[in-house]
């Protein structure tokens, strides 16, 4: 079973505070990401390449077709399940690094970047120790560590949110421009990680506008604009 299967979505935004107004943004997506793959989702801003990065977490209701994940060896409809099953697949399958941190008031660096590992059950200690670890490779200054992100930089944030996220062993990781807010030593550190989840076996999904960070982890790309509802213009 593949780990990620997307058949058909298609997505229109209804502005229901604008008189049911209807942005259509695509339809018939289709594709499949198997094991140790980095797919890319490529095209021009305003495709819908976040949107459907926040389909298949989830969080966008999907219209039309199947978000095929194997969770727990058996094949979960995300476009259909229940916010209850939504849950159970993220804790155990999958990940997500989001554009930037949701900094939680007071917990600090480490206790957010270890969270992912102890809600899985593993022993605290251990889990703090890869925390550090993460946090070490991605350059965090040390003195930052028990310090609650709040403060930190664009790029300091955006640090403790990718060691979160890498941190567990999802199956499949969906990365929203993690490279965005970092400078070129620490974009080449997140090059070599997602290298490392895909030599692991993990299936990505992301998406790059850096084109060098883009050429260097893309096993494929999807042009998301062969896909468009939109006329140009519109
Ligand atoms: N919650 C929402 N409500 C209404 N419209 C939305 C919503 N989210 C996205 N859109 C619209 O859907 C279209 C696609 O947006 P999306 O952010 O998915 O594009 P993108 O390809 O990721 O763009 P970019 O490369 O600029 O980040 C845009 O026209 C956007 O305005």
């Amino acid at each position: 079973m593949l780990p990620l299967r997307v058949r058909d979505i298609a997505k229109t935004f209804v502005m229901h505070l604008r008189g049911g107004l209807r942005l259509p943004v695509f339809s018939n997506v289709s594709f499949e990401v198997a094991a140790g793959e980095c797919l890319v989702l490529g095209g021009p801003s305003g495709v819908g390449k976040s949107s459907i990065l926040k389909m298949l977490y989830g969080n966008y209701g999907v219209d039309a077709g199947e978000i095929l994940v194997a969770h727990a060896c058996r094949p979960v409809d995300l476009a259909k399940a229940l916010p209850r099953e939504v849950l159970d697949v993220r804790r155990l399958t999958l990940g997500y690094v989001s554009q930037f941190l949701r900094a939680i008031p007071r917990v600090p660096a480490l206790e957010v970047v270890a969270d992912p590992l102890i809600a899985l059950g593993s022993d605290r200690a251990e889990a703090l120790e890869r925390a550090e670890a993460a946090l070490a490779r991605l350059n965090l200054p040390r003195e930052l560590w028990s310090l609650p992100p709040a403060t930190f930089s664009g790029g300091e944030q955006q640090r403790v949110n990718i060691a979160r996220g890498f941190i567990s062993d999802h199956p499949i990781l969906l990365l929203d421009e993690p490279t965005a807010s970092l400078d070129a030593a620490n974009r080449a550190v997140v090059v070599d990680m997602i290298e490392e989840k895909k030599a692991a076996g993990t299936a990505l999904v992301g998406i790059f506008h850096d084109e060098d960070v883009r050429d260097r982890v893309a096993s494929r790309v999807v042009d998301v604009s062969r896909y468009s509802q939109r006329r140009a213009g519109q």
